[in-house]
């Protein structure tokens, strides 16, 4: 067992980027939504730079690149928490935005600003593609099953804290099999505050009733380390997810891990 589990009781996971290669299928839906308001395709390689702050900061992020291509793509402009919609299950349960007759280019605002009625329309259909089939090319890393069947087996409390909108993690799990592992599942619209924000994983640890210093973030980015520290957990991270093109060892966590099976 990996030193760093010494006295771990729960060990959270973030998902995408940490679990599960998902930006085959957010790209696909990040195109499909610019497509429809006539804008040019980013493309998976910018959409791996911008994963890891929700959906909507994701369609925030391609706009911009649409509509000011001159500003340096796959820049985190907006590190910080988004105002949220709900508590752990949706509050009111996630359904998609009635698509809206899509009109004309892009209309920026003040400079550097994303229209935000164009966000609106771009996230809604952002949504309705994501939503058709989530997990079609999305794949388990490697080392991923090893690691979560054996501290299933040993008993350690496992939950689920990703940013991303609570309806597809359900859909996601299915369709690589780890349903059943994790008792906890928070999305990004779970509670008022997402990642960098300590707020879900002090909720996580409050939960189960366990002490912050006697649980574990497992992360790919600056987001997860961050809000693992915040809220004083140990914090590790892997470095083959999506960071916004940094170092997530630049954020300073507790341990790296080249592969999840490295922790059992
Ligand atoms: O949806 C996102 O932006 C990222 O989700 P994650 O928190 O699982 O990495
Ligand atoms: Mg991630």
């Amino acid at each position: 067992m990996h030193p760093i589990l010494d006295g771990i009781e729960l060990v959270a996971f973030d998902l995408d980027g940490t679990l599960i290669d998902s930006v085959p299928d957010l790209a696909i839906a990040v195109d499909a939504a610019l497509a429809e308001l006539g804008l040019p395709l980013a493309g998976e390689a910018l959409v791996r730079d911008w994963v890891g702050n929700g959906s909507r900061v994701l369609m925030e992020r391609a706009l911009r690149l649409a509509t000011y291509p001159s500003e340096a793509p796959g820049t985190d402009r907006r590190g910080g928490p988004m105002p949220g919609m709900a508590s752990v299950a949706p509050r009111d349960g996630f359904t998609a935005p009635p698509r809206r007759s899509v009109a004309g280019p892009a209309s920026p605002t003040a400079a550097g600003e994303v229209d935000e009625a164009l966000l609106e329309r771009a996230h809604a259909a952002f949504l309705e593609h994501y939503g058709r089939d989530p997990g079609a090319h999305t794949r388990l890393y490697a080392g991923v099953r090893e690691c979560l069947d054996a501290l299933r087996g040993r008993g350690l409390p496992l939950a689920l804290v990703t940013n991303k909108p609570h309806a597809f993690i359900a859909p996601l799990l299915e369709g690589v099999g780890l349903d059943a592992h994790f008792a906890l599942c928070l999305g990004g619209d779970s509670l008022p505050e997402k990642k960098p924000h300590p707020a879900p994983l002090l909720h996580v640890a409050a939960h189960f009733d366990v002490s912050p210093a006697a649980c574990l973030m497992v992360g790919d980015s600056r987001h997860d380390v961050a809000a693992g520290k915040a809220a004083g957990f140990r914090t590790l991270a892997v470095p083959y997810g999506y960071n916004h093109g940094e170092p997530v060892r630049d954020s300073g966590p507790d341990g790296v891990v080249e592969s999840l099976a490295e922790l059992v």
